[in-house]
């Protein structure tokens, strides 16, 4: 599989490209980093810290590699997420994107283009992360309408967006077990409604020095409450997700494809 890792200078990018090299099945082709950093031209294994030169550059330039891969991997920033889509479905290539902050109308390009594209979108590519969803799956499907649910997200201070694309898809999955659309229900931060409205899904996010990611959402009774939690230490759990991501999607049709098929949890 030919692989072509966008901002492969980043923490995400570099961990992905790192483990791209280990992979048996990957010969990577590329990187594309902004134009005007001082290590565009150079190898893409000194870029991303591989530990061996991979024999390939890191371009400002997707159009000029592109037609060489089987397969883009994009996490950087939506502003480059959206430039890629256009050029994935204009060279007809596979795309991987675990970008988050993207709006309703940019997701619904992404959609678009899974008629023309092998397009797998997740906004968390962690085994762990996903199974977690089943489980909020079901506890909703019981007892949503019973519980107060509250999210509460964590990230370094460096993450660009809030609430994470991560609680983003918890919430939807939790609305939609209740038979709702999360932005009918979504409350972003408290301020001092009380009682608090039953059958609404609280978000709360917290930025603060390099905690990688953490989500616990919470199922309030009376009594009692149901914590479901899951804490990364660093990020390669996304970046091991990314590259398995990217090797599923090498030999699919056009289509819609999501984390759950790659782990086989739909
Ligand atoms: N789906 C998942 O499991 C995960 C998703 N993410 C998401 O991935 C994205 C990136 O996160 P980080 O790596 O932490 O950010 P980062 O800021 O460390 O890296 C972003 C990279 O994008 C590059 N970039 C920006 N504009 C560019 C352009 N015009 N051309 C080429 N490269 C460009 C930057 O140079 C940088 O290397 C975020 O949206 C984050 O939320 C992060 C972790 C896991
Ligand atoms: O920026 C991050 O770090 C992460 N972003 C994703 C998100 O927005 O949910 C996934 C994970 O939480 C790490």
């Amino acid at each position: 599989m030919k692989l072509i890792v966008t901002g492969p200078r980043g923490k995400m990018g570099r961990l992905i490209t790192q483990a791209a090299a280990k992979h048996s099945d990957i010969e990577l082709i590329a990187g594309v980093g902004p134009s005007g950093r001082d290590y565009i031209g150079k190898d893409l294994g000194d870029v991303a810290m591989t530990g061996r030169q991979l024999g390939v550059s890191v371009v400002d330039n997707l159009e000029s590699v592109i037609d060489s891969c089987d397969v883009i991997i994009d996490f950087s920033t939506k502003e480059m997420g959206m430039q890629v889509l256009e050029s994935a479905v204009r060279h007809k290539k596979a795309l991987v994107c675990g970008t988050t902050g993207f709006s309703p109308e940019e997701m619904a390009k992404f959609r678009e283009a899974a008629s023309s594209i092998p397009m797998l979108y997740a906004a968390n590519t962690s085994k762990l992360v996903n199974i977690m969803n089943k489980l909020l799956e079901i506890v909703t499907t019981a007892v949503g309408d019973e519980a107060d649910i509250e999210i509460l997200e964590m990230h370094d201070q460096w993450k660009k967006d809030a609430p994470s694309g991560t609680s983003k898809e918890m919430g939807e999955i939790m609305a939609h077990a209740m038979g709702k659309e999360l932005d009918d229900i979504a409350v972003y931060g408290r301020h001092g409604a009380s009682p608090r409205e039953k059958g609404t899904i609280g978000y709360h996010s917290l930025r603060a020095g390099n905690i990688p990611s953490s989500h616990t959402v919470y199922f309030g009774f009376m009594g009692e409450r149901l914590e479901i939690t899951h804490h990364s230490y660093n990020w390669e759990c996304f970046a091991r997700g990314a590259v398995d991501c990217g090797v599923f999607l090498a030999d699919k049709a056009p289509g819609w494809y999501t984390i759950q098929d790659v782990l086989h949890l739909s």
